[in-house]
Formats: C-alpha cells, sequence, structure tokens
C-alpha cells in the first residue's frame, strides 16, 4: 500500500524537484494536491489549487514553503497535518514543528537537494518517529537517505547537501571563467568544465577511491596539474570551512 493521498504545500524549486522524481517513479498524480498561492499548474494530472481543500487530511502533508513563511501556513492546516508531515524547511527544528502542527501523527525533518529531480540527491533525516515504510519508500527514490540522528547537526548538513550543489556549480563556473580568461571560447570553456566536472565525479563514484587520491593520479609527478593545486591547497580548504560555517549560521538563524 502506498499513499493514495498526498499534498505539498508550495511547490517551488525543491518541492517540485521531489515530485518530479516521484511520478517520474510511478507516484500517480491523481493521488496529489499542490497548494500554492499562484495555482500554477505543477504536472498533468496534478490537482493545483490556491487555497488549502476542505477536506479529509492526506496521509502525507510536505511543507515545502520557505521557512520564514512557516508561521503564516501552519495555522490553517491543522486540520490536513493529523497525519505525516514532511517538512523540508531549512534550519526549523521538530520541536518547533511539533509546536505548528500539534496533532500530527509523526513528523519527519528532511533535507534533500535539487538532484532529487534525477533521483540522484541526497536526503537527511531526523524524526520524532520511526518513519514509515511508505514514505522511505518515496525518500529512497530521490537518492542518497541519510539519517542524522543528533539534530543539532541538521544545520551543518543543510549547508553541505541541501546547499552544496549551489557551491558545486560556482566551482563549475570558476572553472569555465577560468578557461574563458585564457582565452578559450566562453561557451566551449563552460562546455568542457561541465563535462570535466561530471566526468570526474562519475569516476570518483564508481571507482571507490577517495576524491584526494584519484587527484593523486591525475597530477603527474612534476607536471601541471600539481602547479594548479599547489595554488587551490594554499586556500579552498579554508575557504570551502568558511563557506559552510556561513551557511550553517543562516540556517540556526531561520531557525530561530
Ligand atoms: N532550493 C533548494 O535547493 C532547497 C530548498 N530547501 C527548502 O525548501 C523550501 C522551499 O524552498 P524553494 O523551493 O527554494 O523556494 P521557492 O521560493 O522556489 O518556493 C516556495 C513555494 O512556496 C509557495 N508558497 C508561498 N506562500 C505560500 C502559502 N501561503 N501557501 C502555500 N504555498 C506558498 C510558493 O508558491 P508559488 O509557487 O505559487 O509562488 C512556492 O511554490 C525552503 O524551506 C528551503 O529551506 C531545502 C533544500 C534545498
Ligand atoms: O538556501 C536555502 O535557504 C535553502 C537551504 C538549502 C538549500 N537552499
Amino acid at each position: 500500500m502506498s499513499f493514495r493521498r498526498i499534498w505539498l504545500i508550495g511547490c517551488g524549486n525543491m518541492a517540485s524537484a521531489m515530485l518530479r522524481r516521484w511520478l517520474d517513479c510511478g507516484l500517480d498524480p491523481a493521488h496529489v494536491t499542490v497548494v500554492r498561492p499562484s495555482g500554477a499548474p505543477v504536472a498533468p494530472g496534478v490537482r493545483v489549487v490556491r487555497d488549502v481543500p476542505d477536506e479529509p487530511a492526506p496521509e502525507l502533508l510536505l511543507i515545502g514553503v520557505k521557512p520564514q513563511m512557516l508561521g503564516d501556513v501552519a495555522p490553517g492546516l491543522q486540520a490536513a497535518s493529523t497525519g505525516i508531515v514532511l517538512s523540508i524547511l531549512a534550519g526549523t527544528k521538530l520541536t518547533s514543528l511539533r509546536a505548528h502542527f500539534p496533532e500530527a501523527g509523526s513528523i519527519v525533518r528532511a533535507m534533500p537537494n535539487l538532484p532529487v529531480a534525477l533521483g540522484k540527491g541526497v536526503v537527511a533525516t531526523v524524526s520524532d518517529a520511526p518513519i514509515a515504510p511508505d514514505l522511505a519508500r518515496l525518500l529512497d527514490q530521490l537518492g542518497l537517505v541519510e539519517h542524522v540522528p543528533d539534530e543539532t547537526l541538521f544545520d551543518a548538513v543543510t549547508a553541505l547537501a541541501g546547499s552544496g550543489p549551489a557551491f558545486a556549480y560556482r566551482f563549475v563556473d570558476a572553472l569555465a571563467k577560468g578557461g574563458a580568461a585564457l582565452g578559450l571560447d566562453p561557451a566551449q570553456a563552460s562546455r568542457l568544465a561541465l563535462a570535466t566536472v561530471g566526468g570526474a565525479l562519475a569516476l570518483a563514484r564508481g571507482d571507490g577511491t577517495p576524491p584526494g587520491e584519484l587527484a593523486e593520479r591525475v597530477a603527474s609527478k612534476g607536471g601541471s596539474t600539481r602547479e594548479g593545486l599547489n595554488v587551490l591547497d594554499t586556500g579552498l580548504d579554508d575557504l570551502v570551512a568558511e563557506c559552510l560555517a556561513a551557511a550553517t549560521r543562516r540556517n540556526a538563524e531561520l531557525g530561530g
């Protein structure tokens, strides 16, 4: 048995990426209702409404609005939140979610990232009860699922995995810009950067060799890669650590 009634409250960049994957994996669109102020269509067969329907509560209620909106939307969701509440809100803790949804059967906090649209994302979870098998199946379809039982680490997980795609895209852009600065055609440099990083990650994933070791394999002794790595090694680790710390701090602020 899988869920027959799933409501998504908000369907922006992140929730729509999750829904896209679930529909691709065979979720019946007739089982899905999206509540969004714009009423913008989502996918064929998915009901989209502007207001919370006056109907029996869904089995799964996904909260996909911005964290700052939670206080506005929660009062209108009391009757709708008696099943499983799944929150993807950055920063927002289980205790806060429980306060907003006191009647929820269970509350699951998940932190997905955009590649879930292709089933190649990451979803970190923490919950106030064991995750129901039907929900676990849906989450598994999104990519790597990591349970993070210590919720105090969730802001850091959000920085690394939730925001991580943005940081990775910045690196790809920097590679392309660097190539263009050396005279390559910018469009060609972008293609080269994306294909190079995509291929490098595919190799790392398939190979099982730690990325640090793979980097050493590219850097032939006395060769040019070493010269480049020497430059990165003067500050990349510190810069990325600062980047994650800044994002982690902001997640904590968003949580109030
Ligand atoms: N973007 C990402 O990569 C990630 C985001 N998240 C989390 O996902 C959540 C959403 O982020 P994101 O998708 O980027 O944001 P978006 O701005 O893309 O989407 C926000 C959604 O909220 C909807 N909305 C606004 N007000 C209401 C309301 N009153 N009732 C119902 N829906 C409403 C909007 O509706 P409409 O479309 O009609 O305007 C929109 O669909 C955040 O909490 C964020 O922390 C987590 C991990 C990664
Ligand atoms: O930027 C944000 O607030 C959210 C959290 C993780 C990714 N996007």
